[in-house]
């Protein structure tokens, strides 16, 4: 067996450090011996570890009814036919949005630190993301979802755990050829307020309707989304979320849905297909975030294609974002991926506003090989300019490097010559010559500036560089400087030329 198979295979991303089974899988024999009902469906070997039928779908819903039940203490339930969430996947999706949230690449201006708000696109029957971020964080939620069924399915494992119930609303998303109209339906806290109506059995609800919008923002003749609103009108005037989530239908058509027939999750037509599938899905995401913009703190959804990312990634630029930020979720032996965006100002930038656009340039650095992360970047950034004598920083929590070249150390990574000893306060200054001899107007100041290594999807990082100060009389050396590092980092770590 190729080493090279088994090399890929360690590096893998794992399973979230916070995540429950992160240390140890689900224990099927435990299971079975502590619910009877969860018995029939273990299976025994003498070799491997008990396991269930992954096929069946009464296995894998009684699985993660006992999961929900044992790990989290809830009580949950979805009718045959529903997607039957994997516990441990989707655990990892409400996982890395508490890193997202927790981290300060951009502002906590949206709510306390404590109260933290979701909204979950597409809950589903199963209801999984607001159930397990409830439980295991406290956030609250609204999930939202056009199906009958989903409403009443969500609603009644919401109901179905009041220790929570007050912390999620199910929002019903209705959209009709020439109307609109989004009710709200808030389960578990209208109990209190004794506004009622019964949706199905002992379910009850408030409905309050959302202040319309302008049937042309929905309704618009999109080539690729046509479909009931997603974000824009099912979100209040006045709400402010910390974050929305989505697990998205994936698939354009069933027959591409297909049957995977190592595991049976379920999912209806609704659940599993949009026109367009995951990438219009998306792309109407986006077009919503840009017209909510700060309603949201992140805007994030789950992405199943690879191929699919480098397009929504240009597409978030292309509608003024000031952050994107994307994960790999390991699903047994399919991948996920994270994608997550914001358009608050990132906290990384400190640059005086008065800096003019020149101060800052930028480059991607694409087809990097799997081996090769920002931190390597960031290290080949510091040892060039190391080499030429400079004095440079390496922050890797902030993934930057501050570099401060005085005017003969820029002079000889222009002229691509060997380091030189900082004796600028002995230079006259000297004027650029069309021979190259100098390069630099030269006075005795130094060229302070900042080199940023962003992730941007996996093989590709932005490379940003910002002056740090514009008065410096050579800042007029900062472009020049910053495209020899471009072109140092491009033949070191760029396959395609
Ligand atoms: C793949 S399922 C995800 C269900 C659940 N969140 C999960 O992770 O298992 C996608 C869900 O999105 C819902 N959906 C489709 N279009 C929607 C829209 N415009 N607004 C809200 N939900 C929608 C579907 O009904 C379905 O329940």
């Amino acid at each position: 067996m190729g080493s090279k198979k088994r090399k890929r295979k360690e590096e893998r991303p794992t399973i979230h450090p916070k995540n429950k089974y992160s240390q140890k899988p689900p224990d099927f024999a435990q299971l079975a011996s502590l619910y009877p009902s969860f018995q029939p469906f273990v299976y025994y070997s003498p070799h491997a570890r008990p396991n269930i039928d992954w096929t069946d779908f009464n296995a894998t819903r009684e699985l993660t009814r006992v999961l929900l039940l044992h790990d989290y203490s809830l009580t949950w339930w979805i009718p045959d036919g529903q997607l039957c969430p994997t516990v441990p996947n989707r655990s990892n999706y409400i996982h890395w949005l508490e890193d997202l949230l927790s981290s300060d690449i951009i502002p906590h201006t949206i709510s306390t630190r404590d109260k933290v708000r979701g909204f979950d696109i597409g809950t589903g029957a199963n209801c999984i993301y607001p159930l397990l971020g409830a439980s295991l964080l406290g956030w609250s939620f609204v999930g939202s979802d056009v199906t009958d069924v989903a409403l009443e399915w969500a609603g009644r494992n919401v109901n179905s755990n009041p220790h929570i119930s007050d912390l999620i609303e199910i929002r019903k998303v209705e959209s009709h050829e020439n109307t609109l109209s989004v009710e709200g339906l808030h389960y578990g806290e209208s109990v209190h307020n004794g506004n009622n109506i019964d949706v199905s059995g002992n379910v009850i609800a408030e409905v309050s309707p959302v202040p319309s919008l302008p049937l042309d923002l929905h309704f618009r003749n999109d080539k690729n989304y046509r479909g009931p609103p997603i974000l824009l009108g099912v979100v209040r005037d006045d709400e402010k979320f910390d974050f929305c989530m989505c697990n998205p239908p994936f698939f354009e058509s069933l027959e591409e849905a297909g049957l995977n027939p190592k595991t049976s999750c379920g999912g209806s037509r609704e659940e599993m297909v949009c026109p367009g599938g995951e990438k219009a899905f998306i792309t109407r995401i986006i077009e919503d975030s840009a017209v909510l913009k700060h309603s949201f703190r992140w805007y994030t959804s789950m992405v199943g294609r690879k191929s699919n990312i480098k397009c929504l990634v240009s597409k978030l630029w292309a509608v003024g974002v000031t952050v994107v930020k994307t994960t790999e979720f390991v699903q047994g032996k399919t991948c996920r991926w994270g994608l997550a965006w914001s358009f608050l100002p990132p906290v990384q930038k400190k640059l005086p506003s008065s800096i003019p656009e020149k101060s800052n340039m930028s480059f991607m650095l694409e087809g990097l090989q799997r081996q090769h992360s920002a931190i390597h970047v960031l290290q080949a950034v510091e040892s060039y300019f190391s080499l030429h004598g400079v004095p440079c920083t390496l922050n890797s929590s902030s993934f930057t490097v501050d570099v401060k070249a005085s005017k003969d150390q820029c002079d000889s990574i222009l002229k691509n010559e060997p380091p030189i000893t900082d004796n600028s306060t002995q230079c006259e200054p000297k004027s650029a010559t069309s021979d190259g001899s100098s390069y630099l107007n030269i006075t005795s100041d130094k060229l302070p500036f900042r080199v940023s290594v962003f992730q941007q999807i996996p093989g590709t990082l932005l490379v940003k560089g910002s002056l740090q100060e514009r008065n410096s009389p050579i800042s007029g050396a900062f472009s020049l400087i910053f495209q020899k590092l471009e072109e140092a980092l491009r033949s070191n770590f760029c396959r395609e030329k």
